[in-house]
């Protein structure tokens, strides 16, 4: 079946999947796009259909050349906007490109620098935690250690460890609700009369409540500590103004939702993958000891971590945190021979444009040196763990060297090894590691 130029999945082939789906759609979308070609169309049913696809040169066009004619999906500019406000990840439109041009230099590599410090104190703290000779899941080390960067990196020592506590919880509570919303939305008058979606309103306001008090209390102290949080208070828009106390409060909160789960999903993945490939971490380790005797400054010794920024970056290739991208047009577009009606929903699989044959030698393969100087230019058609276009992630240097920092150190101090025998992944919003446990020892 085939409806302008596009093929289908019939909503009964979609149905009798549908179990499968709601764990691991991965495999079945892989068989369409096997089966059907580099685009399709899954009708859900009452009309409603979603277009998904692998087509690199699509994913340009629409994410970057043609962008104004398409805006984000209602999932996150309704849905995760409902818990985390209007920020720059869930809003669109002037309003976005107002907050855009007011953050960008905030998340600048000249601003970031500043941060560098609070972000490797917060890791060494982390990876202090880990138990070493004995198999541990590592995800919930990894979740732990990002939150505690961007808190760290926002606040300084301002905020207290129970605040600290409660903020993650209620961050991961609303994502796990939302999750839920998503992947059920048939029990919606389930969650609204158990008063689960309630509750979870309540506690985002409690988190706004302690926000607010962290913000009003640096403004009242007139201290400078040259953390985010003096960043994003010191931000002005074009009018010379600043952000009201709410907008700030969306900012942080966005910053929260999107710079914590992607980051820890990341590193877990590529502790994995490193516990796997010992030859590679044995590459990382002497690089790591090597720039740690050279380097002066934190800045410096990431910049000598190019091995290690490889192995990230090949670990973003096979496990996409964000591994799928979604837009809808406004107006009915054409793309070479693909009539695109208004608003269709496009959801663009990373995971699949990255371990595409038609990009990729050996795809499946971890193989850092893909990435070595030189060849890394090659492959920006087709890689983009941190989107495309004007909504690329502002936050990609900050996760950059967050990740490079605590693999660098992971590394440095522990023998990694794998004590399962294959990465299992969960896709959720973000694809996520799923029992991860590794063995730490002591170098
Ligand atoms: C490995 C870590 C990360 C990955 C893979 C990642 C990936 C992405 C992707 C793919 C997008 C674009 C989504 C779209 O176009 O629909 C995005 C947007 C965004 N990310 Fe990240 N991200 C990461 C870390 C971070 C961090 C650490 C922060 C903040 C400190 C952050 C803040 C944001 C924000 C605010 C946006 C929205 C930008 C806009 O719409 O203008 N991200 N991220």
């Amino acid at each position: 079946m085939s409806k302008n130029g596009i093929p289908s999945v019939s909503v009964f082939r979609f149905l009798s999947r549908a179990g499968q789906i709601l764990k691991n759609p991965l495999p079945f979308h892989h068989e369409n796009f096997e089966k059907l070609g580099a685009i399709f169309r899954v009708n859900l049913g009452f009309g409603k259909s979603m277009i998904f696809s692998r087509d690199a040169k699509l994913a340009q066009y629409v994410l970057q050349k043609n962008h104004k004619n398409y805006h984000k999906s209602e999932i996150q500019t309704k849905e995760l906007a409902k818990y985390v406000g209007k920020g720059l990840l869930t809003s669109e439109g002037d309003h976005w490109k107002k907050q855009r041009k007011l953050l960008q230099p905030t998340f600048h590599k000249k601003q970031l620098v500043q941060l560098l410090t609070a972000i490797q104190k917060a890791i060494t703290a982390e990876l202090d935690k880990i138990t070493t000779n004995a198999p541990i899941d590592v995800f919930p080390i990894f979740n732990d250690l990002a939150f505690q960067t961007v808190v760290k990196s926002l606040f300084s020592s301002a905020a207290n460890q129970k605040d600290i506590n409660r903020l993650q919880y209620i961050t991961e509570s609303a994502q796990r609700m939302l999750v839920k919303e998503l992947r059920q939305p048939f029990k919606k008058w389930w969650f609204h009369l158990s008063g689960e979606l309630a509750r979870n309103k309540d506690l985002t306001l409690e988190a706004r409540d302690i926000l607010k008090k962290l913000v009003q209390d640096r403004k009242e102290s007139k201290e400078r500590k040259g953390d985010l949080l003096d960043m994003l208070l010191e931000a002005r828009y074009e009018d010379g103004n600043g952000m009201d106390a709410e907008q700030l409060i969306d900012e942080i909160l966005i910053i929260f939702t999107a710079g914590h789960e992607t980051t820890s999903n990341a590193l877990t993945f590529t502790c994995e993958l490193l516990a796997r490939h010992s030859e590679v971490q044995e590459k990382v380790a002497t690089e790591v000891r090597s720039a740690r005797a050279q380097s002066t400054s934190l800045m410096e010794f990431i910049k000598s971590c190019s091995y290690t920024k490889q192995v990230i970056e090949e670990s973003m290739r096979l496990y996409p945190p964000v591994y799928f991208i979604d837009r809808v047009n406004f107006e009915e577009d054409t793309f070479e021979n693909l009539v695109i009606p208004k608003g269709s929903n496009l959801l663009f699989s990373l995971f699949e444009i990255h371990r595409s044959k038609e990009f990729w030698q050996e795809p499946e393969k971890f193989d850092p040196d893909r990435f070595a100087e030189g060849k890394a230019l090659q492959y920006s058609a087709y890689y983009y763990p941190f989107g495309a276009g004007p909504r690329m992630c502002i936050g990609n240097n900050f996760a950059m060297y967050e990740m490079i920092l605590a693999t660098a150190e992971v590394v440095e101090k522990f023998k990694i090894s794998a004590k399962t025998e294959n990465i299992k992944i969960k896709p959720l919003i973000t694809l996520k590691p799923e029992e991860a446990f590794l063995e730490f020892n002591l170098r």
